[in-house]
């Protein structure tokens, strides 16, 4: 079969221009990105704050135009084919709808209404997605009167009202508790089992790309440093890290020399153990395989442990590996640049919802 290519971006840039003072400087919030989605694939695009998801995501779902490169999406191009674009996608944007003082369902129903559905197909669509979303009996409800979770699937339905077979989330669960983003995650990975659809989502969890994309895509500065699946990025990290809890702080050069001896940094050269208090860390390849020799070995020089920990590499790993930096210290240091682009001009798309088109 086939395999069709729902997204397809080649050398995609956005610039802005930011004033500080009388000082303009212009931003590359996207520096060249390739993206190829394939039908039916569920992708997370990962990064820390301010390194260029919602601005690529605004690019693919016309509400920007590129300032350089190209992009089809649903096999129509962003620029000039922007309206066919606009029909086959659902976008749920990372503020959410703006809700009138209308119910719910009334909502949903106009605004099916502005894909050009006829008023009974959006209300038997939306009816049927509040059933699949879990908003059952919430129909005639303000969103205003709804929790933080079920305006977060409200907004989904609007997303998908129309029936888009390629649906954008940015940041679909951002201050939602563990409890309703758990809830989304299963109405989200339903998206592609019961749909059918493809799902681009952006996200800064790790934990919420882990579970949901069957691929990973990550952008720093603007750039994309890694695309696979989570397991292929984690197997590139060298090694689990070892951590190692002395009982006497007497050990603890010793059993640096011995975990040292079998880290993964010993074959390269590299400084390969860390140590902090009676904390002795390494990464070490296999470390289900080495770990009984370790002990043994520290047994044998009459040294005791408090405890041992083997963490499996995780997806911050990966980020550290790429860049240098962890993903949590990213997000610090962007949001400290971020502080001075509220001047900024750029060039904006009418919005989303003002798609009135006959189908
Ligand atoms: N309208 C704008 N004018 C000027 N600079 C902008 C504008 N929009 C975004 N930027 C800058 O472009 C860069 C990328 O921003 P973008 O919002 O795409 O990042 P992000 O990865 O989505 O971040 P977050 O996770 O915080 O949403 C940042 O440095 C941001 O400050």
């Amino acid at each position: 079969m086939r395999e069709i290519v729902m997204i397809h971006a080649r050398g995609l840039v956005q610039t802005f221009q930011s004033r500080e003072g009388k000082k303009k400087t212009v931003v590359r919030a996207v520096d060249g990105v390739d993206l190829d989605v394939a039908e039916g694939e569920v992708v997370g695009f990962l990064g820390p704050n301010g390194a260029g998801k919602t601005t690529t995501l605004r690019m693919l779902t016309t509400l920007l135009r590129p300032t350089e490169g190209t992009a089809t999406v649903a096999g129509y191009d962003v620029v000039r084919e922007s309206e066919q674009v606009r029909r086959s996608i659902g976008y749920v944007s990372q503020a959410g709808g703006a809700f009138s003082a209308a119910r719910a369902g009334d909502e949903v129903v106009d605004h099916g209404m502005l894909y050009g559905m006829k008023e009974s197909a959006a209300k038997a669509r939306g009816q049927e997605l509040f059933e699949q979303l879990d908003l059952d009996g919430l129909w005639t409800r303000m969103p205003k009167n709804m929790s933080g979770g079920q305006r977060r699937r409200l907004d989904i339905v609007m997303g998908l009202i129309h029936d888009p077979t390629l649906v954008f989330l940015d940041e679909p669960t951002t201050g939602l508790d563990p409890q309703a983003r758990a809830n989304l995650w299963e109405h989200i990975a339903d998206l592609r089992r019961k749909r059918g659809a493809t799902v681009f989502l952006t996200t800064h969890y790790l934990d919420e790309a882990d579970h949901l994309s069957d691929r990973i895509i990550i952008i720093d500065h603007g750039r994309i440093v890694a695309s696979d699946t989570s397991e292929n990025l984690k197997a590139n990290v060298s090694g689990d890290l070892v951590d190692l809890e002395l009982s006497s702080a007497a050990d603890v050069q010793s059993a640096a020399t011995r975990l040292g001896s079998i880290a993964e940094a010993a074959r390269s050269g590299g400084d390969p153990v860390e140590i902090e208090g009676n904390h002795v860390r390494a990464r070490v390849a296999r470390a289900g395989r080495a770990v009984p020799g370790l002990l043994a070995d520290l047994g044998t020089a009459g040294i005791t442990l408090e405890s041992i920990e083997v963490h499996r590499p995780t997806l911050d790993d990966v980020f550290l590996t790429l860049t240098g930096r962890s993903l949590r210290d990213a997000q610090e240091t962007t949001k400290d640049d971020q502080a001075s682009d509220e001047s900024a001009d750029h060039t904006e798309q009418p919005a989303l919802a003002g798609v009135g088109q006959e189908k």
